[in-house]
């Protein structure tokens, strides 16, 4: 081991509170001249010792650990094929101790919501900013963002905001989409150690990015007099045909853990179109709605997002409506919004997918005869987002086929911008669900969704380890 007697050396120190002092004198010296541990004189005593150590040619990766913010280790047992647990203690736990990480604690989570107030308890144990090491899918990383949210702390944090969570994602759910967004599957490399890619970004103390949050308020009619619901995403926001695939596999999960059961539920409501009104809003950046142009291979502002009225106004109906934040990817190969890696956004906006049937020169009408034709069409957009996001180059011909060249009309229009507003026809109940990172809600008659984006900075939100 690198840092050979070094661990021995370090053995017996005393983890309290998340740090770890090199002897209870020390700490309790600290506490009596009201210093807190890791500040003033005592971060220049644990830097003149690092230096020391690096000085002597020896690996400072366990010493290292004087100074990292508190730890916790959370996996959720059930996601995925059921193998947090093994993966956690085969692979996840012993390469972090080989390095020297001390993880203040684990645990997993014994139901649904539960990751959150794990997170909660340990921030309200521990002081500082907290590091999670986090075995799940999208899902419970979902759970976590709209827990910490709304919540408030007690204890010494009593009022104080819930400090930035840095992230350290182990993908061992299903679908695993920020993960793979983040770290998109290489050829190369076993599956052991793609799924350890996070781990060893937190290791080397690499780069992290701000999560970009997608805010839906779900608004009732405006008669009612109940209050608005919010669901906080940091994946996908969506509504039509993949909030109905979500919505019914979730059913299929037992019988099917893969995401075989995505397929399923997708033949299932490949018929249906979604009957809606759709409001696109500016970014704050550009003030402009904008919308990829195949030929040009790049964003430019939408032709009816004008200074005096950037807000564009969309008819449906539509055969799939999807937003997606911090992903260019739902699953490792379903590239559905590429442009977000190709084309990175430089402000908190969306990536909005747009399939409206009547683009399409041969369909003039919505009726039954019209939807069983367009479902080819449908799938072969969907297909070519398995490969490699080409979907957003395909354009109709003059007779409605698809093709890969032209000048035709988009199939899909692909948009950049600050968030949406849907307004579903009140007939039409499969428009009334949304999907948010997987959890669905429904719309209540007459009511509305609008989703906005933003990306917290200064010491709040969330944060992810990435490639360096
Ligand atoms: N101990 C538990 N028992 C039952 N359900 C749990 C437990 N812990 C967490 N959950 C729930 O499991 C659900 C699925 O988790 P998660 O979304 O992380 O994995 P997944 O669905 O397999 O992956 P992905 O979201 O990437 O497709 C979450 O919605 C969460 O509420």
């Amino acid at each position: 081991m690198a840092c050979g007697g070094l661990e021995d050396h370090f053995s017996g120190m005393l983890e309290v509170g998340g740090f770890l002092s090199t002897d209870v004198a020390e700490l309790n010296e600290c506490e009596s001249e009201g210093l807190e541990y890791g500040s003033s004189r005592h971060d220049n005593e644990l830097y003149t010792d690092i230096l020391s150590l690096q000085v002597q040619g020896v690996s400072t990766t366990a010493f290292g650990r004087l100074l990292n913010m508190p730890l916790i280790a959370i996996y959720n047992p059930v996601c995925g094929d059921g193998n947090a647990k093994q993966f956690f203690d085969q692979h996840v736990f012993p390469l972090l101790l080989h390095h020297g990480k001390t993880i203040d604690r684990v645990a997993a989570t014994e139901h649904a919501g539960h990751a959150g107030q794990i997170l909660i308890d340990f921030l309200e144990a521990t002081e500082g900013e907290i590091t999670a090491v986090l075995g799940s899918g999208d899902g419970t990383l979902h759970e976590i963002i709209n827990f910490l949210s709304s919540a408030s702390l007690k204890g010494p944090r009593a009022n104080a905001p819930i400090p930035r969570l840095q992230i350290v994602l182990v993908p061992c759910g299903t679908a695993n989409a920020l993960y793979s967004s983040i770290f998109p599957p290489s050829v190369e490399g076993d599956s052991v150690n793609c799924k350890l890619k996070s781990i060893q970004s937190f290791i080397n103390s690499s780069r992290t990015i701000p999560l970009t949050l997608a805010v839906a308020t779900l608004f009732s009619p405006r008669s009612g007099n109940k209050r608005s619901q919010v669901a906080v995403s940091s994946v996908v926001v969506s509504t039509a045909l993949h909030a109905s695939i979500l919505h019914d596999s979730e059913s299929l999960r037992k019988d099917i853990p893969g995401i075989e059961r995505f397929k399923i539920a997708a033949q299932n409501n490949s018929t249906k179109w979604y009957t809606s009104y759709v409001k696109l809003l500016p970014t704050l950046g550009t003030g402009r709605v904008q919308v990829y142009d195949p030929a040009n291979k790049t964003f430019v502002d939408h032709p009816e997002s004008e200074d005096h009225d950037p807000i564009v106004d969309v008819d449906g109906p539509f055969a799939y409506f999807l937003s997606t934040v911090n992903v260019d990817r739902l699953e490792p190969a379903f590239r559905i919004t590429p442009l977000a890696r190709t084309i990175p956004p430089t402000e908190a906006s969306c990536e909005v997918v747009l399939l409206r049937p009547l683009r399409d020169p041969s369909v003039s009408r919505d009726n039954l005869e019209a939807r069983m034709a367009f479902v080819p069409k449908l799938w072969a957009v969907l297909g070519a987002a398995y490969k490699d996001g080409a979907h957003i180059n395909l354009r109709y011909d003059t007779g409605g086929e698809i093709t890969t060249g032209g000048e035709g009309p988009t199939v899909v229009e692909y948009i950049r911008c600050g968030g949406w507003e849907w307004i579903p026809d009140d007939i039409d109940a499969d428009t009334h669900l949304l999907c948010s990172d997987g959890a669905i809600s429904h719309i209540e008659k007459g009511g509305r969704v609008v989703c906005s984006t933003e990306t917290p900075m200064n010491g709040a939100g969330f944060v992810v380890y990435a490639q360096g």
